[in-house]
């Protein structure tokens, strides 16, 4: 009955890999007689012919991306039809389904259906293939009556199959997708709404990263013509936490999504210098928006004692009196500083001018004063002293006077403490941090729009002419025709008909760019100023909003989403929950959860969808070091050899001693292990807790917690402590944090070195 069952899918996924590899050859056999149109068709022709080669570059990428595990799904219904799920949609030449979109509506019963709640599903059954070949199947009978006629095979009821083997599986250290097993509490947050914020809160392991990924995907694929103009982003705490994450949505089959840190949102600026957590916290404060608006208005109508101009003979005063009343009228118009200065040097102008006027000996009706006006606007001394009055700003200038110019900072915020104004100073030029980012954007509202995206704009079309040109000279030559047209003509005919930058592209390099929805992972370590950038990329206020408020560990972040978001989305936000650890073993979870709660963390409720008896250790060493050796290479032991390279050992300690653990490993036969380029590649790597945010490992040797606990917080710890997927080995050499009892109970073991 199995064999043939599994005989009856290996011809179905069979079918489906056979359209696949149709299409496939369709889409290469299109692109090869697109680029074969050489270099002898004309200028419109290249053009369009590069956005069909894009078209199909694009398209067979897709269709590359979809290989494993293409159809993982099957529902038979009860009007006695069958439908096949899968990564994408495929249809036969003559238009009947093959597979069907995970995303389709016709798909949700897959992920939906309950024996309460059949949806019209008697059967559902998950296929689980290794390359092309189907090696399992896993049945869930809906219709319960069908059970008891013993037309089904009631063996092959366990319907979490499928999903522990997913869960068991040996990490890679770049995160997969979870489309064959997708639970239904998470199905609900994926397929939900795109109008308003959507709060997905829960603890460590319950697939926040994953779900908000797959509503990328869906909101995409059933919303593709708001979205696909606007554009997603996507903001994660790290690159190296978005380069975990980064093969999922293309295994969706979706590329066209911005992926961006907080850090990187103002374009043009790279912000790596680092701070103290004490300096970022205060950066953070919503206070900024009035400390900013502050400083801006300091610099409009400065008042500065009365300046005398001399044109052509005649004295002007620039008096104090007139600026500070041109300013009031200039900041009435409600324009941000450099647009508002327009107004402010017109009117001093026409002020000059009167005065000017007033001195001839003959009259200047009112129209005509145009050139008066003109050669006071070009005469120097006044150029100086209305700039002086009201200088033109940027982002990074108003920043950098506050931080270097004691004097300003404390006359712009007197809401600070004279402490934290000190602990602001820097020197100029200093390199700008992540937390500087959110008050440069704050500052370039306030002064108006930069030209920043029009000088990006500019460059790569630019760099594109410069191409056309080099391929317009080529096209002369070998035509003949250089004698009847020159090249830059030729370019310029066809200049606005070339591929435009994609989407995404455009809108990285605009800072006002507005999104159709934001997705923000990790979102529990966002400050206040940072959430207010945040909102202003998506007006809409359509956003997924990913976090756990006990794993917060940025001292600006949240510690109530209702606190943090009140400012910027109101009471207009809604909340869903994901209560069910995948990641974590029950024993690992169970313990981090007391700790956590020892130290009063908000904690989610976490159950958790596996035990693994053994899989936390808890060792008191009197050599840390050599412990933290020992159980490293037990832990990289019990990984074994697999042939695809796949498992990876975390040693996370505190930051301070990351750096001499490291060493320590270098010197032993572990070495090999350590080597991979970044520690996401690598079988063994030795971070902090924080750089372990958001990532996952087979097994975490935690080194010394309470030390960990000490210097980053018990959030930290927590983080360390949920990280592995099959074991935690627990090294210490000092006493244990609270709820960090050694070794008692069921499936913990203790063991010396
Ligand atoms: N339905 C599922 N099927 C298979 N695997 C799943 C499922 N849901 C979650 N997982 C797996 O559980 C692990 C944890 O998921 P994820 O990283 O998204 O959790 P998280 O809530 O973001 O965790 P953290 O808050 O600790 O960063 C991942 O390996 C993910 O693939």
């Amino acid at each position: 009955m199995r064999a043939e069952q599994l005989r009856e899918e290996q011809d179905a996924v069979d079918r489906r890999y056979a359209r696949l590899d149709d299409l496939r050859a369709q889409t290469a056999d299109r692109l090869r007689r697109t680029r074969r149109v050489g270099p002898s068709g004309s200028p419109q022709n290249r053009s369009e012919r590069d956005a069909f080669a894009t078209l199909y570059e694009d398209r067979l990428a897709q269709l590359d991306a979809v290989e494993q595990r293409l159809t993982f799904g099957r529902l038979d219904m009860a009007d006695g039809s069958t439908r096949y799920v899968g990564r994408i949609g495929l249809t036969d030449p003559d238009h009947t389904v093959l597979l069907t979109d995970w995303r389709a509506p016709a798909a949700q019963p897959f992920y939906r259906a309950t024996a309460a709640q059949a949806d019209g599903v008697r059967r559902r059954r998950h296929l689980v293939t290794r390359g092309r070949v189907v090696t399992g199947l896993e049945d869930e009978v809906l219709d319960l009556d069908a059970v008891a006629s013993g037309e089904t095979d009631a063996t092959t009821l366990a319907g979490e199959g499928a999903l522990l083997a997913a869960l068991a599986g040996a990490r890679t250290g770049r995160m997969g997708d979870i489309v064959a097993t997708i639970q239904a509490e998470q199905d609900a947050i994926i397929r939900s709404d795109l109008t308003g914020a959507l709060v997905v809160q829960g603890g460590p392991g319950t697939g926040k990263t994953a779900v908000a990924l797959h509503r990328a995907a869906y909101l995409l694929y059933a919303h593709r013509r708001t979205l696909e103009r606007s554009g997603v982003l996507l903001v994660g705490p790290s690159r190296v936490f978005l380069r975990y994450i980064d093969q999922v949505l293309p295994s969706l089959g979706e590329t066209g999504v911005v992926t961006a840190t907080v850090a990187e949102l103002f374009p043009g600026v790279r912000a790596d210098g680092v701070e103290p957590d004490a300096v970022a916290e205060i950066k953070g404060r919503d206070v900024w928006r009035q400390i900013l608006a502050r400083a801006v208005r300091q610099r409009q109508g400065v008042r500065l004692p009365a300046r005398e101009v001399t044109l052509d003979g005649h004295l002007v005063t620039v008096d104090p009196r007139d600026v500070a009343d041109a300013a009031a009228r200039a900041r009435r118009t409600g324009q941000p500083h450099n647009l508002a200065r327009a107004t402010f040097v017109r009117d001093m102008l026409g002020r000059l001018a009167q005065q000017y006027v007033t001195q001839l000996a003959f009259p200047v009706p009112p129209d005509e004063r145009g050139e008066v006006v003109e050669d006071l606007r070009t005469t120097r001394e006044v150029r100086i002293a209305l700039n002086l009055a009201w200088m033109p700003l940027t982002p990074q200038g108003l920043l950098e006077s506050l931080y270097t110019r004691p004097e300003r900072l404390a006359a712009a915020a007197p809401e600070l403490t004279d402490a934290e104004r000190a602990a602001l100073a820097r020197p100029a030029g200093s390199a700008w941090t992540p937390a500087d980012v959110p008050l440069l954007d704050e500052a370039a509202e306030l002064l108006g729009e930069d030209d920043q995206a029009e000088r990006a704009q500019a460059a790569e079309d630019a760099r594109r002419r410069q191409a056309e040109l080099e391929y317009a000279r080529d096209v002369l030559t070998t035509s003949g025709a250089g004698a009847l047209v020159s090249a830059e003509v030729l370019v310029d005919r066809f200049a606005h008909s070339g591929p435009l930058l994609t989407t995404a592209e455009r809108a990285a390099a605009d800072r006002t760019w507005t999104y159709g929805h934001v997705i923000v992972d990790e979102a529990q370590e966002l400050s206040a100023m940072a959430w207010r950038m945040l909102v202003r990329r998506v007006p809409t206020r359509s956003m997924t909003i990913a976090g756990d408020l006990a794993q917060t560990s940025s001292a600006a972040g949240a510690r109530a989403w209702g606190a943090m978001l009140a400012p910027v989305l109101g009471p207009s936000w809604r909340l869903a929950e994901l209560t069910v650890n995948y990641r974590t073993p029950a024993e690992v979870a169970d313990t981090a959860q007391e700790v956590a709660r020892a130290a009063h963390l908000p904690t989610s409720p976490l159950t958790s969808a596996r035990r693994v008896p053994g899989s936390l250790v808890v060792d008191r060493v009197a050599d840390l070091t050599a412990g933290v050796v020992a159980h490293a290479r037990a832990a990289l032991a019990e990984l074994g050899t697999n042939d695809e390279g796949a498992g990876r050992v975390a040693v996370i300690a505190a930051p301070a001693r990351v750096n001499a653990l490291h060493e320590a490993l270098r010197g032993t036969d572990l070495a090999d292990d350590l080597n991979g380029g970044s520690f996401l590649d690598a079988r063994l790597a030795v971070l902090g807790p924080r750089a372990a945010k958001g990532l996952e490992f087979d097994a975490v040797v935690l080194a010394e917690p309470a030390e960990v606990a000490r210097e980053g917080g018990v959030g930290d710890l927590y983080v360390a402590m949920t990280r592995p997927t099959r074991a935690l080995h627990v090294v210490a050499a000092g006493e244990l944090p609270e709820g960090l009892a050694p070794a008692t109970g069921p499936g913990q073991s203790s063991q010396a070195t």
